[in-house]
C-alpha cells in the first residue's frame, strides 16, 4: 500500500537519479557505450527485418487510457495474488539468458536487484549462474524457473528438480523457441553467446548451466545448450510429461493465439505468458499487446495471464493491465541497466519503472488492480 503525499514518489526519484539515464532510449544508448558490438547487437536486435520488434512498442500507442477523475487516489494498492502468493506489485522480471554478456555479475546482480524491489524473478535455463547460486543470494524472494525443453528429457527433469529443491515457485515453459529465430545482426556480427572461446571465461566457464551433467568441458556445455534450444518436436504430450514430473504450477510462455490459450487451460496448465519473445523469434507475428485482449477473453479469468514484449514505460504496464494482464514482465530495459551499472543500474531501472507505473495508475484515477482491470481503454 502506498500513501501518495506531495508527489513524494517523483521527488524521491529526482533526488536519487543523478546522471543515470532515465528512459529506455537513453538507457539503450548508455549500454551501447559500454558493450562490444556483438553482445550489444545480440540483446538489442530481433528476428528478420525486425517488423515485430518495432510493432511491439509502436502498437502501445494505438491504445489510449481514458482516465477517471475525482476518485480520491491518495492510497494506492497494487497488490496481486498469483498461485497463493501476494506480490506488492504486478511487475516481474522476464526470463533473459546469458546475462554475463552485459555485465560480469550477470543474473546475480539482476536477481538481487529484483529481490530488493520485490519483482519476482524468472530465471532462464541459459543463465550464466546456476539455479542454486541465484537462490543463495536471494533467499525469501520469489523466483520462478524458465525451462527450455531439452531433446534429452532427463536434463529438463533434472533442471526442474533442482529448481524445486532450491525453492523456485513455478515453472515457465517457453514454447516459441523450438529453434533460434533468424537474427541478422548476430549473423552480421558473427556473434553467438555459444561461440567457442567467447563462452570460455564468460558465462560458461563454471559448471553453471548443466551442473547435473557428469563433466563440464566447453564442448559438453555448448552441445547441451544446443540440445535445449533446438527441440523442434516439442508438443502437447511433452506438457503432460512435464506435469507428471512436478507439483509446481506450470506456465506456458509464448502464447499468441487464443486457441492455444484455451488448449493450455484444458491441458491443465496453470498460467500463460502472452509474449512474442521481444520479436526475437518469428518476425511478422502479431504485436504482443494486440494478441492480449482475445487471449484474455479466451481464458476468461480461469488462469493468470502474464504479459511481455514491448513494455518500456509505466503507462505501457497500465495499458496491458487494463487490457486484462494479471502482471507484466520487463525484458530489455533491465539488461540495459545491467550493462550501464551492474546491480545499481538494474535497481535504478526497476525503481523508475515502479514509480512511473504507480504514478500512471494513480493518474488513471484507479486505486487498485481490480479497478485497473476495468479502466477504459480505447483503440484507434
Ligand atoms: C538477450 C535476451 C535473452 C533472452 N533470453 C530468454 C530466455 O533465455 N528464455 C526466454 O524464455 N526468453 C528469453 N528472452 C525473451 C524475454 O523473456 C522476453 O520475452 C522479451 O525480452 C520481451 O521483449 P522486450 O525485451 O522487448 O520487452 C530473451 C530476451 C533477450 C532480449
Ligand atoms: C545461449 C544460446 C541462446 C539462448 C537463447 C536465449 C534466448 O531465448 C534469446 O532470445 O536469445
Amino acid at each position: 500500500m502506498t500513501n501518495i503525499k506531495n508527489n513524494d514518489l517523483l521527488l524521491d526519484t529526482i533526488s536519487s537519479t543523478e546522471n543515470f539515464p532515465i528512459n529506455f532510449n537513453e538507457l539503450e544508448q548508455a549500454a551501447k557505450q559500454k558493450l562490444a558490438a556483438g553482445p550489444f547487437g545480440y540483446i538489442r536486435s530481433s528476428a528478420g527485418g525486425e517488423e515485430t520488434y518495432r510493432k511491439n512498442t509502436e502498437s502501445f500507442a494505438k491504445y489510449s487510457i481514458v482516465p477517471r477523475f475525482l476518485t480520491d487516489v491518495s492510497v494506492l494498492n497494487t497488490e496481486v495474488t498469483i498461485f497463493g502468493r501476494t506480490y506488492p506489485h504486478p511487475l516481474f522480471i522476464a526470463p533473459v539468458g546469458v546475462n554475463k554478456i552485459a555485465h560480469v555479475d550477470g543474473e546475480i546482480a539482476v536477481a538481487k536487484a529484483a529481490a530488493k524491489y520485490e519483482f519476482p524473478y524468472i530465471q532462464s535455463t541459459v543463465s550464466s549462474y546456476a539455479i542454486e547460486e541465484i537462490a543463495a543470494v536471494t533467499e525469501g524472494s520469489s523466483k520462478w524457473y524458465q525451462l527450455y525443453w531439452s531433446q534429452n528429457k532427463e536434463i529438463s527433469f533434472s533442471m526442474v528438480k533442482r529448481a524445486e529443491e532450491a525453492g523456485y515457485e513455478a515453472i515457465v515453459l517457453t514454447v516459441d523457441t523450438v529453434m533460434l529465430g533468424w537474427r541478422e545482426e548476430d549473423i552480421r556480427n558473427q556473434f553467438s553467446p555459444l561461440k567457442r572461446g567467447f563462452a570460455k571465461g564468460n558465462y560458461a566457464s563454471d559448471p553453471v548451466f548443466m551442473a547435473s551433467l557428469p563433466d563440464y568441458d566447453e564442448d559438453t556445455i555448448i552441445n547441451s545448450i544446443i540440445e535445449n534450444i533446438y527441440h523442434p518436436s516439442l508438443n502437447w504430450d511433452n506438457i503432460a510429461e512435464l506435469k507428471e514430473r512436478t507439483s509446481l504450477p506450470i506456465l506456458i510462455k509464448g502464447i499468441l493465439h487464443p486457441d492455444d490459450a484455451k488448449l493450455a487451460f484444458e491441458k491443465g496448465i496453470d498460467g500463460i505468458i502472452v509474449s512474442n519473445h521481444g520479436g526475437r523469434q518469428l518476425d511478422g507475428v502479431i504485436a504482443s499487446i494486440d494478441a492480449l485482449p482475445t487471449i484474455v477473453d479466451a481464458v476468461a479469468g480461469r488462469i493468470p495471464v502474464l504479459f511481455d514484449s514491448g513494455i518500456r514505460r509505466g503507462s505501457d504496464a497500465v495499458k496491458a493491465l487494463a487490457l486484462g494482464a494479471t502482471a507484466v514482465c520487463i525484458g530489455r530495459p533491465f539488461l540495459w541497466g545491467l550493462a550501464s551499472g551492474g546491480q545499481a543500474g538494474v535497481e535504478r531501472v526497476l525503481e523508475n519503472f515502479l514509480q512511473e507505473t504507480k504514478v500512471s495508475i494513480s493518474l488513471s484515477g484507479v486505486r487498485n488492480l481490480n479497478e485497473l482491470h476495468k479502466l477504459k481503454i480505447v483503440k484507434s
